[in-house]
């Protein structure tokens, strides 16, 4: 078993029950959730509430529609859970119209839905049937809110200090269309058509309360594609997210979420989200002979040891050199840069997606990474770090950061609650 980087699943309402992925990627304990004592009923029992005219042949659930995350929690969904095959992030901003009762009204409408969603049953209105016949296929739904969000409802006392825009950093080429914006959602599913059914049923809940800024579309590689490597690759090759923080470690959310009495009150239990579209210069990156990328990061590329040796679990030794004397990892090497004890502790969460949208106007691929990375505070967690990617890593030359967006991730909503709750009706 490697280091393994894909957090747990939510699997009840109250709590996150870590779920290390299976070789086919589903969890078993999902799959006990859901497919085990009550599980495959649940399944059925949801879809049969919603898509009661389709042929009970229609829809066999597979072990991979059969995951279900929960809506409702301690933390929202789509922090802790394993990475999902596809993903959509969508940035909103509130119409002229729209103040903090519209606001309220929006959250509740998007919590109800994505409940819904989530456990497998159709939209309460006009559902499309994009996702009839599947199950809910792991989908998960998250929900933030930007800083202009508090000066638009007029919130501002209850913003958090934790919002103040990030620095501006020197090798940032971002277009500010495509950054930020007042409410953020993030999709995420096993399910390229459940992913889908869930963004159209968002969107059309947006009614005249909001429009959509900017959306981003990415994938990762489908669960049971491989048993090895466990944590996934990104298109650069490199497996990527083998130094995540663990859920089980004792220090874990403490660093990715805010405690319960953290400042301010509404945000207890919930996270920061910081939201970098990052391109990879691929022509360049793959003109790299194998030795010279593994440089770049200081990891195998095959297997994603270090290059100081071991295997992926293997602690990196800093200060190995070889027979010139040279250090095997380089001192500049991406995966050496950016260790929290290089860094002062700074740790983050970080739970991507690829993305690939066909040849830029530039003539190269526009592909890269939608880095997602969760804290409990992004000026102890993104920022410190970035600063020091800033000036220049192994791995700058490679990529460059074309949008960015910061988003407070409220904790998860109780039961009968919508997302956001505590600050909009606090
Ligand atoms: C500011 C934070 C980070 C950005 C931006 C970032 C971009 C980025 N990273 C890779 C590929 C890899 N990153 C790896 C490790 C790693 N990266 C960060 C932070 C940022 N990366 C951290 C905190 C770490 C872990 C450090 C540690 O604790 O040891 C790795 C190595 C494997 C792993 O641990 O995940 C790879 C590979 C790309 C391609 C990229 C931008 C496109
Ligand atoms: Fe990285």
């Amino acid at each position: 078993m490697t280091d393994q980087s894909v957090p747990k699943a939510r699997t009840s309402a109250d709590d996150n029950i870590g779920r290390p992925r299976t070789a086919d990627g589903i969890s078993r304990r999902t799959l006990l959730g859901t497919a085990g004592a009550t599980g495959l009923v649940l399944g059925a029992a949801g879809a049969a509430a919603g898509y009661a005219a389709a042929p009970a042949q229609a829809t066999p659930l597979s072990s991979l529609g059969a995951g279900r995350a929960m809506f409702h929690g301690k933390h929202q969904p789509g922090i802790t859970e394993g990475l999902q095959a596809r993903g959509h992030l969508i940035a909103f901003d509130l119409t002229a119209g729209a103040s903090r009762k519209e606001a309220a009204a929006l959250l509740r409408r998007w919590s109800q839905t994505a409940e819904r969603l989530m456990a497998g049953e159709p939209a309460a209105h006009g559902d499309t049937d994009v996702a009839r016949d599947a199950g809910p296929s792991s989908l998960t739904v998250t929900f933030g809110f930007g800083r202009s969000f508090f000066t638009r409802t007029g919130l501002e006392q209850q913003r958090p200090d934790a919002l103040a825009p990030l620095p501006e950093f020197s090798s940032d080429r971002l277009d500010k269309a495509r950054s930020n914006g007042d409410l953020w959602v993030q999709i995420g599913a096993d399910d390229a058509l459940v992913a889908f059914h869930a963004l159209r049923a968002l969107q059309k809940d947006a009614g005249s309360a909001a429009r959509v800024r900017w959306q981003m579309n990415g994938f990762n590689r489908s669960p049971g594609a491989t048993a090895h490597p466990m944590t996934a690759r990104n298109l650069m090759g490199q497996i990527d997210g083998t130094r995540n923080p663990k859920p089980d470690a004792p220090d874990f959310d403490r660093q990715i979420f805010v405690p319960d009495g953290g400042r301010p009150s509404w945000m207890a239990n919930g996270s920061y989200a910081v939201v970098r579209r990052i391109r990879m210069l691929l022509d360049d990156w793959e003109q790299l002979s194998v030795t010279e990328q593994e440089d770049v990061i200081g990891r195998r590329k095959s297997d994603g040891a270090p290059l100081s040796g071991g295997t992926e679990a293997t602690a990196m030794d800093l200060d190995r050199t070889d027979k010139a004397g040279d250090l095997v990892v380089p001192v500049n090497a991406h995966a050496r840069v950016t260790r929290p004890d290089q860094n002062g502790g700074a740790a983050m969460l970080r739970r991507p997606f690829s993305y690939h949208d066909g040849i830029a106007a530039d003539g190269v691929p526009d592909a890269g990474l939608l880095f997602i990375c969760w804290q409990a505070d992004p000026l102890r967690g993104f920022v410190p770090v970035q600063r020091k990617l800033d000036r220049g890593d192994a791995l700058s030359q490679f990529v460059r950061h074309e949008a960015s967006g910061l988003f407070a991730v409220p904790g998860g909503a109780a039961q009968g609650e919508y997302v956001g709750q505590r600050l909009l009706e606090g």
